[in-house]
């Protein structure tokens, strides 16, 4: 989170703060306008909050398939509301982290706010821009429960896409008022007409309900604005009663602890408050309060119905529990019903390069689970990587992006090994049972599979996955399906050419590739979500790894018995690619029990790095060691073999 960083850390900001809190003067919104959190204009005032009554306020956010053009739409409303100035600089304003501007994804849901004139009244407006993909779907969720109503942006090129089917169900659960979008409709290839009948079948909008943009060009972008207002009610929020607020997101700051985001549903609070939580009693001062717009703006009071930030001196993740209510200490409210936790669909373990760095480690994930509450945490041990800890994610792509926060944000560099679905066994062994207490137990990696002889039965997770596909392309789609032991129970015709299937699949199956080969045999015009549907009995293998006769269970994999010769084959061809030469042979091998069913081997390194610098350049030589040096450090050694850090994830993908 670099800008909170830069803003929240930088001196000059904070003096502006200071003063800006003592003078207490109304600025006029719109006047402190800004192209880029570096402007010290930022601070230059305070907005008095008052003026936004709960009638004059409305909370939505922007719900879509990936790429549909959210961020764009956001980027758009705030320049028209004029919170952004229309430098081209200002693109994506909302995808603040490293990560996000890197892969051009949202990851973490992001709030503004604005303020627009309507009708001779002035409106406070929250935006809380999401991420589209399946992964980041928590992000989604807990967003809606800041909201009560939602843009559904549908590409007019794409048109309906399965991701577009989840969030509109997600909404239309939470009861939410949904203003249904066509976007990019600038687009020579856009299909408006279709996209529409798409949305009339599917989610039942009537035509005259649908609006037609482009985000781009900021076509019809102003009428968004007018129909949030009219259509979405403002929250049900009472000034009256004792300040009561939904903590729904947090980030850590290194300077100030937990900085939550609250949405105000009773009262208010304003800076010097003394607050406390339904889960701790603890009691802390409101230092700063405010609102994002889109970076930190402080503001003296926060009311109800509004969206904002607060930082109380709240240091660690059980002090700013998402989903938590927060009240004033001396006056106890009802809490609210909090959010339903986040189900880890993937597990992997996660080890710092050196045990001395474990606690250093445990720090950084601390922090980030704070600002991603979907992360599950376990202590975890492993003989050949020491102490670490057993994370649960949404997807592969969550642990990945979760891995390359951690070295971005928190500086830690840590090995994370071959992501695992949970699968449970039966147990038949009296002594197993004696050990769990159960007759059946969940397995979450290798290591913990029970051997055959000791279960009745293995279980697997079964997802329900939604596929959008032109017809031209099903019989593909069929295929892949089966591969990869898929079992259709819906097929529907969406508009005249597309079709939205159902499929039950194992988890293991689609958790690495699936989507890439979806999208490839397709050549991208199908679309993918899933969620959780059932654990079903399958024939399922440990598939044992050895590097030079030893088992590594951070490489091996459970799989399904049909599986294991062609993901045993992947797997040491794979090993082999990504573990350099050393110093002596390695030898790969892949094994059911004691069966090898694949084998590799990679042929010792001889070379000298310092061979080619006979004579005396020294400063070459040390260059060269240097570099040395520093590929090792990205590396672990198990048993005697060195492993690049990334090789327990990059094995798996195909
Ligand atoms: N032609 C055209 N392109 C658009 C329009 N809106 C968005 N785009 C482009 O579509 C791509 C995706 O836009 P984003 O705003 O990042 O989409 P998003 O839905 O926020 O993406 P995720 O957060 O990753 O799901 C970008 O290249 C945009 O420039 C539009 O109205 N017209």
């Amino acid at each position: 989170m670099t800008t909170l960083w830069r803003s929240l850390a930088c001196p000059l900001c904070q003096r502006i703060r200071l003063i800006s809190h003592n003078v207490g003067y109304l600025a006029p919104f719109a006047s402190r306008r800004h192209a880029s959190s570096k402007s010290p204009e930022n601070h230059a005032g305070q907005i008095d909050m008052s003026q936004f009554p709960v009638e004059n306020i409305r909370n939505f956010s922007i719900i879509a398939h990936v790429d549909h053009g959210k961020s764009t739409l956001a980027d758009r409303l705030l320049e028209i509301t004029g919170t952004i100035s229309q430098e081209a600089s200002n693109k994506q304003v909302l995808d603040k982290l490293q990560v996000e501007r890197e892969r051009g994804i949202t990851v973490k849901a992001q709030t503004a706010s604005m303020v627009h004139q309507y009708q001779g009244k002035t409106y406070l407006l929250n935006l809380i821009d999401t991420p589209g993909h399946v992964d980041f779907n928590y992000e989604v969720s807990r967003s809606l429960a800041a909201c009560q109503g939602v843009l559904l942006l549908v590409d007019a090129n794409q048109g309906v896409q399965a991701q577009t089917v989840a969030n509109f169900y997600l909404a239309f659960e939470a009861e939410l008022a949904i203003i249904p979008v066509i976007n990019k409709i600038d687009l020579k290839q856009a299909d408006v007409e279709s996209t529409e009948e798409q949305m009339r079948r599917l989610f039942d909008f009537k035509n005259e309900d649908l609006f037609k943009i482009s985000a781009k060009l900021g076509i019809n972008c102003e009428e968004i604005l007018d129909a949030v207002i009219q259509r979405i009610p403002p929250p049900k929020s009472d000034p009256s009663k004792p300040w009561k607020a939904l903590l729904f997101d947090s980030t850590y700051n290194h300077f100030r602890g937990a900085v939550t985001n609250v949405a105000v549903i009773d009262g208010k609070v304003q800076q010097g408050d003394k607050i406390s939580s339904a889960h701790n009693s603890k009691v802390y001062e409101v230092q700063e309060l405010g609102i994002m717009s889109p970076d930190y703006q402080s503001t003296q009071e926060l009311h109800a119905g509004q969206v904002g930030y607060l930082i109380a001196g709240m240091k660690s993740i059980q002090e700013a529990r998402i989903g938590d209510t927060l009240h004033l200490s001396s006056s106890p409210v009802e809490p609210l019903p909090g959010f339903k936790p986040a189900k880890p669909m993937v597990f992997g373990g996660i080890f710092p390069m050196e045990q001395s760095e474990y606690r250093d480690l445990k720090v950084a994930v601390d922090r980030l689970t704070l600002n991603d509450s979907s992360v599950t945490v376990a202590k975890d041990s492993s003989p050949a990587l020491g102490l670490g800890f057993r994370l649960g994610f949404l997807g592969l792509l969550h642990m990945e992006v979760f891995n390359q926060r951690l070295e971005q944000e928190y500086n830690a560099t840590a090995i994370v090994t071959t992501p695992s679905v949970p699968c449970k066994a039966r147990l038949s062994s009296e002594k197993l049972i004696k050990q769990y207490k159960t007759d059946e137990i969940t397995i979450f990696s290798p290591a913990e599979f029970p051997e055959k002889r000791d279960v009745t039965e293995y279980l697997e997770p079964i997802v329900m996955g939604t596929i959008i596909t032109p017809d031209v392309h099903l019989n593909k789609i069929f295929s892949l399906c089966e591969a990869k032991r898929g079992e259709q129970v819906d097929f529907t015709y969406i508009d005249a050419s597309r079709v939205l299937l159902k499929y039950k699949l194992p988890l293991n199956e689609i958790v690495v590739d699936f989507y890439d080969l979806l999208k490839s045999i397709t050549s991208g015009y199908a679309s993918f979500d899933y969620e959780d549907h059932s654990y079903e009995p399958s024939d399922l293998v440990k598939l044992d790894v050895l590097l030079n006769g030893q088992v590594i269970n951070e490489l091996s994999t459970i799989v399904h018995k049909d599986k294991a010769y062609p993901v045993g084959k992947t797997l040491a061809s794979k090993l082999k690619d990504v573990i350099p030469r050393q110093l002596y042979e390695v030898v790969i091998q892949a094994a059911l029990g004691n069966k090898v069913i694949a084998r590799e081997t990679i042929r010792a390194y001889k070379k000298n790095v310092l061979a080619k610098c006979y004579g005396g350049d020294i400063s070459r030589k040390m260059k060269l060691l240097k570099r040395q040096a520093e590929g090792k450090k990205r590396m672990k050694k198990i048993g005697n073999v060195d492993i690049p850090k990334d090789a327990f994830i990059s094995v798996l993908k195909r």
